[in-house]
C-alpha cells in the first residue's frame, strides 16, 4: 500500500458534476491537499452495475489518465416503491435535472409509499489506478409531492428529510453537509485515510 502521508498532496476530483464538486470542495477544505478538477477530455464510461463499481472505475481511470491521486463519487436516488429506481441510472433517467425530477414524480404518482434514500459511493485511487480506500454512505428520506427550494443540485428539490419537513432544496448547504449520503460516505473514507496518514 502506498504511503499517503507523503504522496497525497494533490487530489483530482474525478467528476463532471458542478454540484458534487462544490460539495467536495467544502467537505475536503481542511484536508490540506490541493484539489484539482478533472480535464473535460477524460470521460469515464460508467459500465458498472453498482455504485461502488462505478466509483472504482471513475477513480482508477482518472488517476491513470492524470498521473495523480483521484477521488470519485458515484451516487443516486433509490425510491422504494419504484424497486430502487432510478438507482445507478440516476444520471441517465432523463436529459436534464428537471426532466429527471418530473419522471420520478410522475412514476410515483400512483404510489402511496414515498420512501427513498440517496446512496453515495466514494473511492480514492493512487496514480497507478489502485483503489486505496472506498466507502458508502446513505441518507434516508422521502419524495416530496412537488419540487421545493433552490439549494443543492440534481434531485435535491424533491428529496424530503422527514425530521426537518424540508427538502434538500430548502435545507441550507451547511446542514446538508452534516447529514447527506455524501457527508456520511466521506466521514467513513476520512477515517480510513486517517489510518494511512497516522502510520
Ligand atoms: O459521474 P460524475 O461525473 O461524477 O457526475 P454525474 O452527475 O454523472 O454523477 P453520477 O453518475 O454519480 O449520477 C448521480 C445522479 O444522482 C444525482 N445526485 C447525486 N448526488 C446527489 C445529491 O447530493 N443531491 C441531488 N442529486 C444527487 C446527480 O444529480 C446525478 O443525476
Ligand atoms: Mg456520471
Amino acid at each position: 500500500m502506498s504511503d499517503m502521508s507523503t504522496q497525497l498532496q494533490k487530489l483530482v476530483i474525478a467528476s463532471g458534476n458542478a454540484g458534487k464538486i462544490e460539495e467536495f470542495r467544502a467537505y475536503l477544505a481542511d484536508l490540506g491537499v490541493t484539489l484539482i478538477l478533472k480535464p473535460d477530455s477524460i470521460d469515464v464510461e460508467e459500465t458498472g452495475t453498482t455504485f461502488i463499481e462505478n466509483a472504482h472505475l471513475k477513480a482508477s481511470q482518472v488517476a491513470i489518465a492524470t498521473g495523480e491521486w483521484a477521488i470519485a463519487d458515484d451516487s443516486g436516488l433509490e425510491v422504494i416503491a419504484l424497486n430502487d429506481a432510478p438507482g445507478v441510472l440516476s444520471a441517465r433517467y432523463a436529459d436534464t435535472d428537471s426532466d429527471r425530477i418530473n419522471r420520478v414524480l410522475s412514476e410515483l404518482s400512483h404510489h402511496s409509499n414515498r420512501e427513498a434514500q440517496f446512496v453515495c459511493a466514494i473511492a480514492i485511487a493512487s496514480p497507478d489506478g489502485a483503489i486505496a480506500a472506498d466507502a458508502i454512505g446513505v441518507c434516508k428520506g422521502a419524495i416530496a409531492d412537488a419540487p421545493r427550494g433552490n439549494h443543492g443540485f440534481g434531485y435535491d428539490p424533491i428529496f424530503l428529510i422527514p425530521e426537518f419537513q424540508q427538502t434538500f432544496g430548502e435545507i441550507p448547504p451547511e446542514v446538508k453537509a452534516k447529514i447527506s449520503h455524501r457527508a456520511n460516505a466521506l466521514s467513513i473514507l476520512r477515517s480510513k485515510l486517517q489510518n494511512f496518514v497516522n502510520q
